[in-house]
């Protein structure tokens, strides 16, 4: 398992990682977001060791990582570094026995990643005459194809289209199912919310909250829809719950003190006809407003 301890870096008086932690759990997606600026680059160059921490430790199985367990991490760093002037599958396979893979062995992986990503008739076209997304990919292949111990992705979804989106996933899935951690960055809320199993939200350089989906979500508001057949207003007048929105026959009600929102099905039901009346999960997005808030 890879884990982040205390992780802490300073430019001048700023500091933009402030003692990080979190787990990244073997065979598990964690999603890393935040706002521009929160400090998730940061964090991952120096998980990468490619910037130096002031304070805190990465540690992988319990022990502060080596560089030849760093060389086994498949890395797709924020600025993307391929060379636009040669073929994209000689390229994918030089990186790949940069890092140690047998080049027969290779460039086999690279073909099989490259029809998986719709790419194999470009195989031999230059990078700089493919597509920003279709860069993105081949980027992504790089850090994939010599079957890492483990992924750091600096928002490997980004440009992407809906297709590609699905490969991706599908393809880091892969990789999790074999056991590997990753952690991926990105401003996708949604695709995070639907991929991870665990998610970290940093703003100014802190975490603010970290935990699977489902734990984030019990941390948040405890909220009701109610849909009666005439006007809800009447909610207003209840103890024990803050409305949150009133729109005709609806009304969004958080409960403030537990059991309420049985009183306030019994009121509903007594005054007519119920319609809907149902738990609402907030969604990932609300809950990171929230916390970065
Ligand atoms: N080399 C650097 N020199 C000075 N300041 C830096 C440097 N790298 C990052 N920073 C600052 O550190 C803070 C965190 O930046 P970082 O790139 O880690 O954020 P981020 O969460 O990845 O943002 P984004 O989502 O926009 O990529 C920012 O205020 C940034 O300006």
């Amino acid at each position: 398992m890879l884990e982040i301890k205390g992780l802490t870096r300073r430019f001048g008086d700023k500091t933009a990682v402030d003692h990080v932690s979190f787990p990244v759990p073997d065979g598990g997606l964690t999603g890393f977001v935040g706002g521009n600026g929160a400090g998730k680059t940061t964090t991952m160059r120096m998980v990468m060791g490619v910037l130096q921490a002031h304070d805190g430790e990465v540690l992988w199985d319990g022990r502060p990582i080596t560089a030849a367990q760093r060389r086994r991490i498949g890395y797709m760093p924020e600025e993307r570094g391929l060379y636009p002037k040669q073929a994209i599958a000689d390229q994918l396979v030089y990186l790949a026995t940069l890092r140690g893979m047998d080049p027969g062995a290779a460039r086999a992986a690279v073909m099989e990643h490259l029809e998986r990503f719709g790419l194999a008739e470009r195989a031999k076209d230059r990078v700089e005459k493919l597509s920003l997304g279709n860069q993105q990919r081949v980027q992504i292949i790089a850090a994939l194809v010599p079957q890492p111990d483990a992924l750091i992705l600096d928002e490997p979804f980004s440009g992407l289209d809906p297709t590609a989106v699905e490969s991706m996933a599908g393809l880091l899935r892969e990789h999790t199912s074999r056991g590997v951690p990753v952690l991926f960055s990105s401003h996708q809320l949604d695709l995070v919310d639907r991929l991870c199993d665990r998610l970290v939200i940093m703003a100014q350089g802190k975490v603010v909250t970290q935990g699977t989906a489902e734990e984030l979500r019990a941390g948040g508001p405890v909220r009701y829809e109610l849909v009666t057949a005439g006007d809800a207003g009447w909610v207003r007048d209840l103890p024990g719950i803050h409305v949150a929105d009133v729109d005709g026959r609806t009304a969004l009600l958080e409960v403030v003190e537990s059991g309420a929102e049985q009183r306030v099905l019994e009121q509903a039901l007594r005054r007519g006809p119920v319609e809907e009346f149902r738990r609402v999960v907030p969604r990932l997005s609300e809950i990171y407003q929230e916390a970065t808030s």
